[in-house]
């Protein structure tokens, strides 16, 4: 296809998406279905611009003056990837697959590309209502903190050390321009290219034998901060399809027991796959066989380490997920702060005396991090919050000075794109007082 074609199919995919409100994936993968000419290049390049545009849906309708799909992707053109009216105007030729050319107004809107006079939301990207949740966490530098999670995300792996170390997959993937991650100890960081597709590095040997993992650094991060350690009895209460647990393995050295479970079984369903490929041999998978059951009945009292790795908004991947932003609702918000009150009130019997919860979100809410957190130790006043500091002493040196990473209530450390080049995350940690009167 070429490229002015290609931005004919994402105005079609993005009007779908606007028009019923759905995943943009499933947009993607309809749209793939009925157009089979199409190869993976063009779908690729269809759905980094559909991408694009959503992460910078609301500043491309402001300077565009229009809402719909084709202001969202000129916008996008513009204020994501750069390209000048001029740029615009030659792939907008009208010619047979291109989008038809230029109006005078939109050739007058994208010459002028106003966004100064912009309230927040619209400067930052992010749905209006909540504005004030994120002026808590980010005060004067919300737009700034959104704008930097409206940005494309690198691609970032970790490499396992179970099976292998940083130094010896440098060369291997040095076709795929890998950088070390700026914090982590075992991360690899590899960038899109102009049209904002990254290596296909699910085809390598290196991750087909199990030596790397794609994971975000700021996920990397959280769980190497959750404190697992050789030995330790872990429980993994939300581990989904295992991205965490995989890490904890390795940190652990594949020593110490490691539970994991999840409410839903279906997301459990690839850890055992991706277990055998990473060579982690710690981990006894608890798969719930209903409702009712209570996979881990028999650890109460016995854990060193919860992991809450909790259910919630993902406003911190917005970058990786653009369309989940405009589709979060209050509604969707409250649900998600009951389920982090359960998994929490979940965690604590499990945890014997002198052990610890790590809750982690990937979320900058504070009601979904800081305040479940507050509300976690209001109820339970034989736990305590480990002083963020303290946490940090456990971060490698480029972080463990920064102090500005503590949460607003001090619970917790809150990562972001703008702060650590992470996605968004939150962790906090929480300890069972050894004895009752301490
Ligand atoms: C953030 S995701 C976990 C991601 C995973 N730990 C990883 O690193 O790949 C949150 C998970 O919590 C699970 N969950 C939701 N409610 C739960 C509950 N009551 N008990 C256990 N898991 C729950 C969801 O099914 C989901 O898989």
């Amino acid at each position: 296809m070429i490229p002015s074609a290609r931005l004919s199919a994402a105005i079609e995919v993005l009007a779908d998406i606007i028009a019923r409100r759905r995943p943009a994936s499933d947009a993607l993968k309809d749209w793939g279905l009925a157009h089979r000419f199409a190869g993976s290049k063009d779908r690729a390049a269809i759905a980094s611009l559909v991408y694009d545009a959503l992460r910078r849906r609301a500043s491309s309708a402001h300077v565009m003056g229009d809402e719909g799909p084709r202001a969202m992707l000129l916008g996008a053109l513009a204020l994501a990837r750069g390209l000048d009216r001029a740029a615009i105007a030659a792939l907008c030729t009208g010619d047979r697959f291109a989008p038809e050319p230029l109006s005078d107004e939109e050739a007058r809107r994208l010459e002028a590309l106003k966004l100064d006079d912009a309230p927040p939301a619209i400067a930052g990207d992010f749905p209006e209502w909540l504005t004030d949740e994120l002026e808590a966490v980010f005060g004067e530098a919300t737009v700034a903190e959104m704008q930097a999670l409206s940005a494309r995300a690198p691609i970032d792996i970790r490499v396992n050390t179970l099976k292998a170390e940083r130094a010896r997959i440098i060369p291997a993937l040095a076709h795929l321009g890998p950088e070390i991650t700026p914090h982590a100890p075992t991360g690899l960081r590899f960038s899109a290219g102009e049209d904002g597709r990254g290596p296909t590095l699910q085809v390598t040997p290196e991750f087909l034998k199990g030596l790397f993992e794609i994971q975000d650094e700021g996920s990397q991060l959280v769980a190497m901060l959750a404190g697992a350690g050789p030995n330790m009895q872990v429980v993994d209460l939300c581990a989904g399809g295992g991205g965490k647990t995989l890490e904890l393995a390795a940190l652990m050295d594949n020593s110490g027991q490691i539970y994991a479970t999840d409410a839903d079984a279906r997301r459990l369903a690839p850890i055992h796959d991706r277990l055998t490929r990473a060579g982690a041999r710690n981990v006894q998978v608890r798969t719930p066989k209903g409702r009712a059951d209570e996979p881990l009945a028999d650890l109460d009292g016995k854990i060193d380490l919860v992991l809450v790795d909790a259910p919630c908004t993902g406003i911190g991947t917005w970058r990786r997920n653009p369309d989940t932003k405009w589709r979060v609702r209050p509604g969707a918000l409250a649900e998600r702060m009951k389920d982090q009150d359960f998994v929490l009130s979940r965690a604590e019997p499990l945890v014997k005396r002198g052990g610890r919860i790590a809750y982690v979100t990937c979320s900058v809410l504070p009601c979904e991090n800081d305040e479940r957190v507050a509300a976690f130790l209001a109820a339970h006043a034989d736990f305590v919050s480990v002083d963020p500091q303290e946490v940090l002493a456990l971060a490698p040196d480029s972080l463990s000075e920064r102090d500005d990473l503590v949460s607003p209530a001090g619970l917790g450390l809150q990562l972001t794109p703008l702060r650590t080049g992470t996605d968004g995350f939150y962790l906090a940690i929480l300890e069972r007082r050894i004895a009752n009167s301490e």
